[in-house]
């Protein structure tokens, strides 16, 4: 269980949010929407113990979290196998000992043998993002931590990352936070939707989402964000983020 109890934070003077809590089940996959500037990637970062809140607690039972970011943040001068095996180098492990390991997670990523000997900048964007997803998988996480994975991707693409992360996470019984802008990608992949907005700060809303993450039809999943955009607190949170784009 991972559980955010009363959490307050203040940077610089100025409060991010305050008093958020919310309680994540072993195994479910919850997605923190909102506009910039919510604070989703503060309540990621505190989820993940890289920021301490002023007050209020964190309850983790998770002991082995992985995570996912926007840019894939590869290391430039690392071939893509050498950047998904860093976390296992990081804990002393041999390469002898784990390329096999890497190629078995490479080929269900959508990656071949040649792919994990090319350097990121020889890799398309899609791919890069396949190996950073290989490099926090292969640490065998029990949590998974995305900041917005695909949001610089193309629709098709990041339909079929969608699915392919929905797919790890089952078969690996993982329990997921995905930051996303986009309420569609978190209706079709999430159990729970978290709605977060900065006026009032915080958590305005939660929705369960019925049915199983990637098996829902597209029907049923343009029909919740409908439902979903017809609450007036969410209504206003993406609001928001329209008139952002401007
Ligand atoms: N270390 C920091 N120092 C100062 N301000 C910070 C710090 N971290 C976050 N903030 C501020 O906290 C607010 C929330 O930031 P956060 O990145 O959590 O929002 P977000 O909802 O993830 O936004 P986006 O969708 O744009 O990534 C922002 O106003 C940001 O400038």
């Amino acid at each position: 269980m991972l559980a955010w109890k009363s959490v307050s934070i203040s940077r610089m003077g100025q409060e991010i949010f305050s008093d958020i809590s919310l309680e994540i089940g072993q195994g479910k996959i919850v997605s923190l929407v909102g506009p910039s500037g919510c604070g989703k990637t503060t309540l990621l970062m505190i989820a993940a113990g890289l920021m301490d809140a002023d007050s209020g607690s964190l309850e983790c039972g998770f002991r082995n979290p992985g995570m996912v970011f926007q840019e894939p943040r590869l290391l430039p001068w690392k071939r893509a196998g050498d950047n998904m095996a860093f976390g296992l180098v990081a804990r002393g492990q041999k390469s002898i000992d784990f390329r096999c390991r890497i190629e078995a997670l490479a080929a269900t990523l959508g990656l071949d043998r040649r792919d994990l000997d090319k350097y990121p900048h020889e890799l398309s964007g899609g791919m890069r993002q396949r190996v950073a997803l290989g490099r926090a998988l292969v640490i065998e996480p029990d949590l998974l931590l995305l900041d917005e994975p695909f949001s610089a991707l193309d629709i098709g693409l990041r339909q079929e990352l969608q699915d392919l992360l929905v797919r790890q996470i089952s078969e690996r019984g993982l329990t997921a936070v995905f930051i996303t802008h986009d309420l569609v990608e978190a209706a079709r992949i999430s159990d729970v939707i978290v709605v977060m907005d900065r006026h009032p700060r915080g958590i305005v809303y939660q929705h369960a989402m019925p049915g199983i993450p990637g098996c829902r039809p597209e029907r049923d999943i343009f029909s919740a964000v409908g439902d979903l955009l017809a609450v007036p607190v969410v209504a206003r949170a993406f609001r928001a983020q329209d008139i952002e784009k401007l």
